[in-house]
């Protein structure tokens, strides 16, 4: 995840929660976004096609920019609208027959990777009823654009210091772009990360709706993004598609 938005956010794309999950329970304060709180339309498991909102109901949603987990949430709490989650990584390997991006990248190049990464975006664009967590550099192709906007798009946007922790505990062996043989990991993803989030910050903004785990932290009254959960996630992308689609039929009306 050297990047994220593609719904990767940030390069590294979403969440330092490199903790146990089951430290979370206990860590974790109580968060002011419940299902209970959310408009019943946007209730988890409801389904969004009776919603009394046109655009939403009409809505093909596709949210290219969640990452793996945010993405599962995703479709687990639209059930009845979604039927399918992808990551487009992993579809890549498939198309490719290699069983990493990292061999990917050095077996063939990275313009091989981007190549396949816009074939399979390109093969998704004409599906419906999916969420599809892409990688985080698939923001750098205009194309690709084009294809993850025939859905709605979400950046997650992560701060790169917690980007950087989560990648340091794990290692850069996965991550071509972030990988270094020598240094101090953190450091080096830190660095790295800052760089690519400078060149792809542009690129990023053009998602039609932005999530901050800082703001939901800050919302929840603490600044640790890394206890934030995926569902906690879930659910403000959720209401930030919903503003997106209601200022969008504004606009139109
Ligand atoms: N249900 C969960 N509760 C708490 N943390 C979780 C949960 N699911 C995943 N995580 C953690 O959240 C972090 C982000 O996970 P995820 O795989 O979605 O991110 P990602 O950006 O797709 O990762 P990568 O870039 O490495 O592919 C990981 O550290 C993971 O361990
Ligand atoms: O940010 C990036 O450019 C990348 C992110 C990963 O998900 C992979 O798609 C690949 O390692 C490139």
């Amino acid at each position: 995840m050297e990047a994220s938005v593609g719904i990767r956010a940030r390069p590294g794309a979403w969440a330092g929660l490199e903790k146990p999950r089951g430290a979370y329970s206990a860590r974790v304060p109580a968060a002011r976004l419940t299902a209970e709180k959310l408009p019943p339309r946007l209730a988890l498991g409801t389904d969004l096609r009776r919603s009394a909102d046109p655009a939403l109901r009409a809505a093909k949603l596709k949210a290219s920019c969640c990452k793996k987990s945010a993405g599962t949430v995703l479709k687990r709490s639209t059930t009845l609208l979604m039927k399918l989650s992808y990551y487009s990584d992993k579809l890549v390997e498939k198309a490719v027959g290699i069983s990493s991006v990292a061999e990917i990248f050095q077996l063939h190049s990275e313009a091989f990777f981007r190549d396949n990464e816009s074939e399979v975006l390109r093969d998704l664009s004409s599906m419906h009823r999916l969420v599809v967590a892409t990688g985080g550099g698939a923001v750098i192709r205009p194309i690709n654009w084009s294809y993850m906007k025939k859905g709605l798009t979400v950046w997650l946007d992560v701060p790169l210091d917690a980007l950087a922790r989560r990648i340091a505990a794990v290692g850069t062996a996965s991550r071509p772009l972030l990988h270094q043989e020598s240094g101090d990991p953190y450091a080096k993803a830190y660095a790295k990360l800052t760089s690519l989030f400078e060149q792809r910050m542009d690129s990023y903004a053009n998602a039609d709706a932005r999530v901050s785990l800082e703001h939901i932290a800050l919302k929840q009254g603490h600044n640790d993004v890394t206890i934030l959960t995926p569902s906690t996630i879930a659910i403000e992308a959720l209401l930030k598609m919903e503003s997106f689609l209601t200022e969008k039929a504004m606009v139109r009306n």
